[in-house]
């Protein structure tokens, strides 16, 4: 139950029978009515007008449409009522991070990490950043994929070189209504391939705290592939409130997704769910759907650590040449069923930072040796 007062100008009995009305409607991804998640701020009424108030605590734009249609709907047996009008915001809150002091200026840091390299943990970080983005939310990206930089192309920024105005902090690339930064603007790949562990996770902090970001409701980082000294150090040091695991339905991979969840629950920070990638294909002779790996890995692992699979992808050349080409999916066909899934994914993970704003303490640790 939220605390968050209604600033309410309605009369009684109306008031009553729009709050009860309002209740009925269950926001799906906080699975909590409207009033209880302090979705609703304000009710007045202009004459026969009802005018509702209304600000999300997660990024969710693209159902504003249908969420006023149906409480149109709820409210249209009143009597005092002709009309609704709803304006609707966001406010996304930041979850607290343990004792980790927070970065000035970033409400929220998401960290997508996969157990081993190649899952598609890149491609998944940006559109999820821009499926973020494309639902209302101020996003940054930080490239801390040490090993393989690809943001820079991701995002069509190859060329950018970060200028310092202070001498101390450095500006961001913008690309496609986000900040970024990336390990890839300042080494070359083969200078970043002789960092170790600690040295290589102090310049990812350094990279980090030195960046100049605007205001942001997140940060999503993307992590160097794998679970060892770097992606520790990593967690430790960064205020991170929620991770996102990216595996593909190998059992090889999905297995190193587990060592993934375990690192994380190590450090204590939630992980908002599973993005299953690669996970079919459609022929395109036929349409059908194909599992050339295998089916259900995401799902077993997902319910035996008891964090939500958040969606999955297929494979598909597009989602390659898109990102490839600077312009990823959620860019570059945002009216389509790629785009509309990472959105998904967006608006799950954002809901599930705040349903997981404390790590459950029941869950079951398991310490890899690796
Ligand atoms: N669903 C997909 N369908 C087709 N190609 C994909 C898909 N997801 C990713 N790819 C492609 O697979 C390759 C690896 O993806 P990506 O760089 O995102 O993986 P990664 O896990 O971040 O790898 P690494 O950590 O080693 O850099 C890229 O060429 C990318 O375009």
């Amino acid at each position: 139950m939220s605390d968050q007062a209604i600033r309410n100008g309605l009369p009684e009995p109306l008031s009553s029978a729009v709050i009860a009305r309002l209740e009925q409607h269950i926001d799906p991804y906080l699975e909590q009515d409207i009033v209880s998640a302090g979705i609703v701020r304000a009710l007045e009424l202009d004459g026969r007008r009802l005018q509702l108030g209304l600000a999300f605590p997660y990024p969710c734009k693209s159902q504003y449409r249908d969420l006023v249609m149906a409480l149109t709907e709820k409210l249209s047996d009143l009597d005092e009522v002709d009309e609704v009008e709803c304006e609707i915001g966001l406010a996304v809150p930041a979850i607290s991070a343990g004792s980790i002091p927070a970065i000035p200026n970033i409400r929220n840091v998401i960290a997508v990490a996969s157990g081993k390299g190649g899952v598609g943990k890149s491609t998944t970080a940006i559109n999820l950043a821009l499926a973020l983005s494309a639902e209302g939310a101020r996003v940054g990206v930080l490239d801390a994929d040490i090993y393989g930089p690809s943001v820079p192309i991701m995002l069509g920024v190859t060329d950018f070189r970060p200028v310092s105005y202070d001498g101390k902090t450095m500006a961001p690339a913008f690309a496609h209504g986000i900040a970024a930064m990336s390990i890839g603007f300042m080494v070359t790949e083969d200078n970043a391939a002789a960092w170790r562990g600690p040295m290589a996770a102090g310049a990812l902090v350094q990279l980090l705290e030195e960046t100049q970001w605007p205001e942001l409701d997140y940060l999503v980082i993307d992590m160097p592939p794998g679970t060892g000294d770097i992606q520790l150090t990593l967690s430790q040091k960064v205020p991170v409130s929620g991770a996102v695991i990216v595996t593909t339905p190998q059992e090889i991979a999905t297995s190193d997704a587990r060592k993934g969840i375990t690192l994380f629950n190590k450090v204590n920070i939630p992980v908002l769910g599973i993005v299953e990638n690669m996970s079919y294909h459609i022929c395109s002779q036929c349409g059908s759907k194909e599992h050339p790996f295998g089916t259900g890995g995401g799902i077993e692992t997902a319910k035996r650590y008891n964090v939500p699979l958040l969606g999955d992808l297929p494979l598909n050349l597009t989602i390659r040449e898109h990102v490839d080409s600077g312009q990823p999916s959620v860019i570059a066909e945002p009216e389509g069923e790629i785009a509309a899934a990472y959105r998904e994914i967006a608006r799950k993970a954002a809901a599930a930072l705040l349903a997981r704003s404390e790590p459950e303490p029941s869950l079951a640790i398991e310490i890899s040796s690796d």
